[in-house]
């Protein structure tokens, strides 16, 4: 048996952001030391606006430096919408993050969905699963790319990426992008990265806050059946690699341990 995952709490997105920022840097520097190039996956809501806050303050030393131009910027799920759309989570990060770091950090290497598949998800999946391909080493040799870093979001029903409850697609075992015809969620249309992958991130950060989570967190962390939700399911599988970003409100009455105020 490994460790839980980590849950931390902090009164506000500030002070959460302090922490996300620490617990960034140290899987892009452990991942600079293993192979010189830091791939991380993200997700659309509210995640990118947190990271920018994140990401964009001023540095406090050395080891704290973000270095964008080896970043590898993956979507653990995107809408199948042009990349300037309102519900585009590439446009999305752009706005908040992308477009707002100074020239002199340098620029991430950002992978879109290829639009032109915009009839057709299938394909836009398997394109998208071609692009991971191409960054993880051929197929063959890769059962299931590990991301240095998954940032994700957990909504109301405990959803993630946009891998949903009850979800056939949480018995996938082989592909590393699915698509998505009728998400519950809108936009319908989508791709995600699959529950194998989101599982095999070698760190995993979930960021949740405000009070609209706490129901769903106590059912996560506190309830049997919250394992099998999505949130639940990459719990049980990462474990320790596995931790969560949340404020006070998005806790309030969860009983599993939480580590309040930093990492
Ligand atoms: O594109 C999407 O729909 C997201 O990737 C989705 O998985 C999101 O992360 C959660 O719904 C949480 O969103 P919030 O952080 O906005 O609650």
């Amino acid at each position: 048996m490994g460790k839980p995952p980590n849950l931390y709490t902090f009164p506000d997105t500030d002070e959460l952001a302090k922490s996300l920022r620490a617990f960034v840097i140290d899987a892009q520097n452990a991942a600079l030391e293993r192979h010189n190039k830091f791939r991380v996956g993200v997700s659309g809501g509210s995640l990118p606006k947190t990271l920018a806050k994140a990401l964009l303050a001023n540095p406090s030393g050395d080891d704290d430096k973000v270095n964008f131009p080896k970043w590898h910027i993956f979507f653990a799920d995107e809408r199948a919408v042009p990349l300037d759309h309102e519900d585009s989570n590439y446009r999305l990060v752009k706005e908040e993050l992308l477009d707002k770091i100074p020239e002199e950090m340098g620029k991430p290497e950002v992978y879109p969905i290829d639009t032109k598949y915009m009839d057709d998800i299938q394909e836009m999946a398997d394109q998208y699963e071609q692009t991971l391909v191409k960054s993880f080493a051929a197929r063959d040799s890769v059962k299931i790319p590990m991301f240095d870093l998954l940032l994700l979001g957990c909504g109301p029903d405990g959803h993630t990426c946009s891998l949903f409850p009850e979800s056939p697609l949480l018995r996938e075992t082989e592909a590393w992008v699915l698509p998505i015809e009728n998400s519950p969620k809108p936009p319908p249309k989508r791709i995600t990265l699959s529950l194998p992958v989101a599982c095999h991130g070698i760190k995993i950060g979930f960021v949740a806050t405000g009070a609209g989570k706490k129901e769903i967190l106590r059912k996560i962390f506190d309830t049997e059946e919250g394992h099998s939700l999505p949130c639940g399911l990459i719990n049980t599988s990462a474990q320790e690699r596995v931790s969560w970003f949340t404020d006070f409100a998005a806790v309030e009455g969860v009983q599993f341990p939480s580590r309040r105020g930093s990492l």
